[in-house]
């Protein structure tokens, strides 16, 4: 049996302990962890994944190196259910709708039905392979919005696979830039929109949010999809407001629902008008004009 090892702190010193834990463990192929677990009270979870049979022993490890490091935090244990690997991979590739959007692999080209938009991701290095609430919600919103607004240029910031901006240039046959911060994300979504036929119209560049002369220089866009995090989406609301186009639509996802108020706030403050909200599961997806 799997176990996990974690530990919950404050960002600085989650940090710490995380780059401790690497140097430590990192040699002997344990895989090691950080997350922001909860925003709001800027707490991090640092983790650690173990054989049962070393639990113990590992235990007494981050024990010594939690006393180097001068910090006094409890090492929680989780035991992991055994989970049957090759069923759960392939439950993770089965095809998405969303709308009239069919997001799938390779192995699954003859379940595409003739009015359907089919996009083909395999499930590899970047994020978006539309089985995410997120991507699916967004993907719905697409559907929704393209077909009342028409818009001509497009930014899909935080592309991942680039699996947003790829449904998009094959529904309304118009440019998209599609940017991450990841630059694997970036060469990803090259490579997927050029398998889908639009390698042409999506246009891949590596910047962190608007800080790219490309991302500035198609401003001001018709429409812009980031399905990012809340706190980062919070942090970009006057950028989006300034590359925006007056009267155009904004599709925000990666917010959980109780960041949603939050969120709102942001860009209310920036001249933003709710139009819908979209929930699947914890996740929502939020249409906002200007
Ligand atoms: C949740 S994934 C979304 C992927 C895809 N758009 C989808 O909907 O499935 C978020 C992506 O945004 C990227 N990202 C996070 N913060 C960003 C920022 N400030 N600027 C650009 N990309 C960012 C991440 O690297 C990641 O690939």
């Amino acid at each position: 049996m799997q176990c996990r090892l974690f530990l919950v702190a404050s960002e600085a010193d989650a940090k710490r302990l995380y780059a401790a834990l690497g140097t430590e463990f990192e040699p002997d192929g344990f895989a090691i962890a950080i997350t922001d677990t909860d925003e709001a009270a800027r707490l991090h979870t640092v983790e650690l994944y173990v054989d049962e049979t070393e639990v113990t022993e590992t235990q007494t490890r981050i024990t010594s190196l939690l006393s180097e490091l001068g910090l006094a935090l409890p090492v929680e244990r989780e035991d992991l259910p055994d989970i049957d690997w090759v069923a759960k991979s392939l439950e993770g590739l089965k095809p998405v709708r969303a709308g009239r959007f069919l997001v799938h692999g390779a192995h699954d080209r003859d379940k595409r039905r003739p009015n359907d938009i089919a996009v083909e991701i395999e499930a590899g290095l970047a994020f978006g392979t539309g089985h995410h609430g997120t991507t699916a919600g967004c993907l719905e919103m697409i559907e929704q919005v393209v077909r009342r607004e028409r818009p001509r240029n497009v930014l899909d910031l935080g592309t991942g696979s680039g699996v947003l901006a790829i449904a998009l240039a094959r529904w309304a046959h118009v440019p998209v830039l599609a940017t991450d911060i990841d630059p694997v994300a970036t060469a990803v979504a090259r490579a997927n929109a050029a398998l889908n036929g639009v390698g042409r119209l999506v246009h891949g560049v590596t910047a962190t949010g608007f800080a790219h002369r490309d991302v500035a220089a198609r401003a001001p866009y018709d429409l812009i999809i980031a399905n990012i995090l809340a706190r980062p989406l919070m942090k970009l609301a006057p950028d989006m407001a300034r590359h925006l186009r007056s009267g155009s639509s904004l599709i925000l996802s990666g917010i959980l629902v109780r960041q949603r108020e939050a969120v709102l706030a942001a860009y209310v403050g920036q001249c933003f008008r709710h139009v819908r909200t979209m929930r699947r599961g914890e996740w929502v997806t939020l249409h906002l004009k200007r």
